[in-house]
């Protein structure tokens, strides 16, 4: 008999690739509920499927694939003790965020009273998108100071405190995983808070594009209120099915969560997952079923922040977002994927598109 697989039916790339050798299913990530898991071998979900006891008690369920970098939304505990495996997309998107964070960068100078050359940007979080973006800053000429605990303490060089970002950047742009106190030694909820923003010496930008709650919303909107932060720039939320318009208002940019939403990233995120099922179930290797018209490859000619700021417009997502904060679930499923980097050309390029797990 053919398993049974329940499919995210926002996850691109994937329809009928499963169908000859799974029973599959697609649902709204809202209706993957108790009901419609109990039967089903494995799950491939997204940010949106809290998998925990509530949803995974007494199911059959013995994978869980998500099609994302992020597994905050997976109790790994529980799956664990439950033997069901759990396998994500590192990297998937990383050029993608990015991306994002450039074309943020870009309108953040722009209101700096230093040149880009002069100022230094604090990265906190160097896997995949702190590592690609490093990349980029330093092609671009851009003085970067990283933070990265757990990487430091397995003997990494060139990592240095959080408090040296708080002291010296201009800019300070988070890329951690969300974690509480009892599952890492170097836990990121709320790794800026108040006393964070209390300990800013050079009223910095804020950036965050990694997860809500690694960022205190309420805290930033004080620091912002007692000019400790000159401004904010935001993709994720402590609270993104009810955001508050008072926290989007006076951002620079605020965005629904689209950072990693390129094709090249969903295209990624998808591939990962099939290879982990078909791995689980020991199938031969399937691949996405991409609908992209590959001869139609974007051009670009230069290497400068401007010319990076270019493939993306940023300020389209925000606005929309700051238009109906309360859409901000369908403007992320109506998103018209954007093309990374990957997908560029790069004229006189100095810029290595490199692997960003390598
Ligand atoms: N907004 C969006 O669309 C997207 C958001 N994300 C989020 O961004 C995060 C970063 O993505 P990746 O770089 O791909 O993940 P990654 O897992 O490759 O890198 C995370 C890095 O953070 C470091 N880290 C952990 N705790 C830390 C701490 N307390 N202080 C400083 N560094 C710490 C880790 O050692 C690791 O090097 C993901 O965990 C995910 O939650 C990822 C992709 C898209
Ligand atoms: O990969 C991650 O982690 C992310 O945050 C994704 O970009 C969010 O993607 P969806 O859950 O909306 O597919």
């Amino acid at each position: 008999m053919k398993p049974k697989i329940l499919i995210d039916r926002d996850i691109p790339f994937i329809q009928g690739v499963l169908e000859p050798l799974a029973e599959v299913c697609y649902l709204p990530a809202k209706a993957i509920t108790p009901e419609a898991c109990h039967d089903a071998k494995a799950l491939i979900i997204r940010t949106r499927t809290a998998c925990n006891q509530d949803l995974l008690e007494g199911s059959q369920v013995e994978l869980i694939a998500s099609a994302t970098v992020g597994t905050d939304h997976i109790n790994r505990d529980f799956c664990k003790t439950n033997n069901i495996a759990v396998a994500n997309a590192p990297g998937c998107n990383a050029w993608a965020v990015v991306q994002w964070v450039t074309s943020a960068l870009y309108l953040v100078t722009r209101q700096l009273p230093i040149p880009l050359s002069q100022l230094r940007i604090g990265i906190v979080g160097c896997g995949a998108v702190g590592r690609c973006l490093h990349a980029t800053l330093t092609a671009l000429g851009v003085h970067t100071i990283l933070v990265d605990p757990p990487l430091q303490a397995q003997g990494g060089k060139g990592y240095t405190s959080l408090a040296m970002v708080q002291q010296f950047c201009d800019i300070i742009t988070f890329h951690v995983p969300f974690t509480y106190s009892d599952q890492s030694r170097y836990p990121t909820y709320h790794l800026a808070d108040e006393h964070f923003f209390y300990g800013l010496e050079r009223r910095p930008f804020i950036l965050n594009s990694s997860r809500g709650g690694v960022v205190d919303d309420y805290a930033l909107l004080r620091a912002l209120e007692r000019k400790q932060i000159r401004g904010y720039c935001l993709d994720v939320y402590e609270n993104e099915q009810d955001v508050s318009p008072a926290l989007l208002e006076p951002a620079l940019l605020s965005t629904p969560h689209i950072a990693g939403y390129s094709i090249e990233g969903k295209q990624a995120a998808t591939a990962a997952v099939l290879q982990a099922v078909c791995s689980h179930f020991g199938w031969p290797k399937l691949l996405p079923k991409l609908e992209v018209d590959e001869t139609q490859r974007p051009f670009n000619a230069g290497l400068s922040i401007s010319d990076l700021a270019k493939t993306y417009d940023i300020r389209k997502d925000s606005l929309a977002l700051k238009a109906q904060p309360y859409a901000l679930e369908q403007l992320r499923s109506h998103y018209a994927y954007r093309h990374d980097w990957q997908a560029y050309e790069f004229g006189n390029c100095k810029l290595s598109i490199q692997d960003p797990l390598g």
